[in-house]
């Protein structure tokens, strides 16, 4: 009998990357990265000259099935000697909010002769940031219930989420409202293409959906009172029918089948979410260990035991990233972006010779140049929002500061600055789980920056006084979803044991060092104080810089 293999697919914001895992070494014995053809539409309609406003992103929805096509293709085709016929499975995970108009059958709306030149016929993406209006609204509405969902989501509702994108949608244009059937994140919608029905899963019903497992959605009063027209949302255009984490969406179609080279009637699990999946790939199927999901932004994964109300996070969901705990999500805006925007921009001409001459990227030099400093060393210390504060403080006008600085300052130092800002930042969540009832005991690390930077990762280590283990695989999302597909396709009873089995953890941990973590505790208590007074109204200063902007009519970055 021939061995048994399981299919994940993680749709990220540029691309679609394939695995394919060995079910019982839990090895990825080929993967395949497919970029999408037409990227994050932000300017301007492809081909069709109509222009977008500055805080809008959209995608295409033909490329997420171009790039499953594709990056499935090449995947089998890199996989000698592994026949279809072994593959029990497939599991997908998306970035969420990502969500779309469509008819009743699926089409998508800006698939519509008609409609294709109408912007918000087309896929919003989940860093389109235009429905803070309508954010904005539904936040003062949700304030004034008695039984109030707000504080499931650390007190505020972000524009990125379902609910303000739709209203967005009705208030702008009316009639892409009424012509959609159907409002879906993209999640559901790629998995409907690849079974041929449409289903919805619990995960982003519940973290950006306003949706609990006792409670349901809230009740059609509190949609009317924010738009008449949206009181019958939910039964008309979305779905009370919601499927749970694990279980099957349905079977591959023979139409897919054909065009990837897949068997038909493979079992396609119901959808995730790309930092929710990666937990059971990460090993973080119980209590105790905080998931921390780290590149461009960082994605923290919590479980509990309880559901507690926490300040200042994305959100908790019963059974919402593994069936029985209570899943709690908090995040930062900007982490990898920051240390691009220095290395961008911060970077004297000599650097950059320095670098070429030692065949080193300039994180790379920068890195070999901070790391030779001990804790404390650069005499600087920084604030990590330089695209807003998602965790704890929820507010996206805030801004980057850096103290300390003096006519002998070097570009390394200010590198380490910013890193050691982002790890305080992660300190300030981690210390806002323990300080309300969520034990953190460890750290697991996944994401692209643990294995670009060693230093980064030991000053985490040392300003968060925990031990941080890293994922083996550089695709855990698709791991996490290759998992889920084995459990949907039967090899495994639940996502706990698939994890048990297959998940893995680089054999080395980064551990404090003791000398370190002493200086970064004190340094750790100024970035709180110097947190709060900028962050918590203490000091305006950062709206007011941002409002002098406005005026002067310089457009702002959302
Ligand atoms: N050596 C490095 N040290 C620190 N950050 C790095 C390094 N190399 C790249 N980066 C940052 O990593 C981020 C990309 O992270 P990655 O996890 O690969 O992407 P994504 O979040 O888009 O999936 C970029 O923001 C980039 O600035
Ligand atoms: O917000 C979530 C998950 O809830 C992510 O999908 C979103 O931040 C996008 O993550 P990436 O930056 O693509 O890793």
């Amino acid at each position: 009998m021939g061995r048994n293999y399981s299919i994940g697919v993680d749709f990220g914001t540029e691309s679609a990357r394939a695995v394919l895992v060995d079910l019982e070494s839990g090895e990825v014995v080929a993967s395949h990265v497919k970029d999408y053809a037409h990227g994050v539409i932000d300017e301007e309609l492809p081909g069709l000259g109509v222009k977008l406003d500055k805080d809008w992103a959209l995608q295409n929805p033909n490329d997420y099935v171009e790039a499953f096509v594709i990056a499935v293709k090449e995947m089998l085709r890199k996989a000698e000697g592994v026949s279809p016929d072994e593959i029990v499975g497939i599991g997908i995970d998306f970035t969420s909010c990502t969500m779309l108009p469509v008819k009743r059958d699926g089409t998508p709306l800006c698939n519509l002769p008609s409609l294709r030149k109408h912007p918000h016929s087309w896929v919003k993406l989940w860093k389109h940031h235009a429905a803070q209006k309508e954010a904005d609204r539904l936040n003062e509405a949700a304030s004034r219930l008695e039984d109030s969902f707000l504080p499931r989501y650390g007190g505020k509702i972000s524009s990125e989420w379902l609910i303000p994108k739709i209203w967005q949608i009705l208030n702008e244009a009316p009639e892409i409202y009424d012509e959609a059937d159907r409002f879906i994140e993209a999640a559901d919608w790629i998995v409907w293409q690849l079974t041929g029905r449409e289903t919805r899963n619990m995960c982003t019903a519940g973290y950006k959906a306003l949706w609990h497992k006792q409670k349901g959605f809230p009740d059609r009063s509190f949609f009317r009172s924010l738009d008449p027209r949206l009181e019958n949302l939910v039964d008309e255009k979305l779905s009370r029918d919601l499927l749970p984490l694990g279980s099957k969406a349905g079977e591959l179609t023979g139409e897919m089948a054909e065009k990837t080279g897949l068997r038909p009637g493979i079992a396609v699990a119901v959808a995730n979410v790309d930092a929710h999946v990666s937990a059971p790939a990460a090993g973080v199927v119980r209590p105790g260990t905080m998931l921390m999901i780290m590149g461009t932004s960082t994605c923290n994964i919590l479980l509990g035991d309880e559901e507690k109300w926490v300040p200042g996070i994305c959100g908790v969901v019963e059974d919402g990233v593994i069936p029985g705990y209570y899943g709690y999500e908090a995040g930062q805006s900007a982490v990898g972006d920051i240390f691009a925007w220095f290395v961008k921009n911060g970077v004297p001409p000599a650097y950059h010779r320095e670098a070429k001459e030692k065949g080193l990227s300039l994180h790379e030099l920068l890195e070999q140049k901070a790391e030779r400093m001990g804790a404390g060393e650069s005499g600087l210390l920084a604030l990590d929002w330089l695209n807003g504060n998602r965790s704890v403080l929820v507010d996206a006008d805030l801004t980057g500061l850096i103290l300390g600085l003096s006519l002998d300052t070097k570009p390394e130092e200010i590198y380490r600055a910013w890193i050691e800002a982002t790890a305080f930042g992660q300190r300030m969540i981690m210390d806002t789980f323990i300080e309300h009832g969520i034990p953190v005991d460890r750290l697991v690390a996944c994401g692209g920056l643990p294995y670009k930077n060693r230093m980064l990762m030991q000053i985490y280590a040392d300003v968060l006084n925990r031990e941080v283990s890293v994922a083996a695989h550089l695709h855990t999302p698709a791991v996490g979803s290759a998992m889920f597909g084995a459990v949907a396709g039967g090899a495994f009873g639940s996502i706990v044991e698939a994890s048990e089995k297959l998940a893995k953890l680089k054999p080395e941990r980064f551990r404090p060092n003791q000398r370190n973590a002493q200086i970064y505790e004190r340094l750790y208590q100024e970035y709180r104080r110097l947190h709060d007074l900028f962050g918590r109204g203490g000091n305006d200063v950062m709206k007011l810089l941002k409002q002098l902007k406005r005026e002067r009519g310089v457009p702002i970055a959302p």
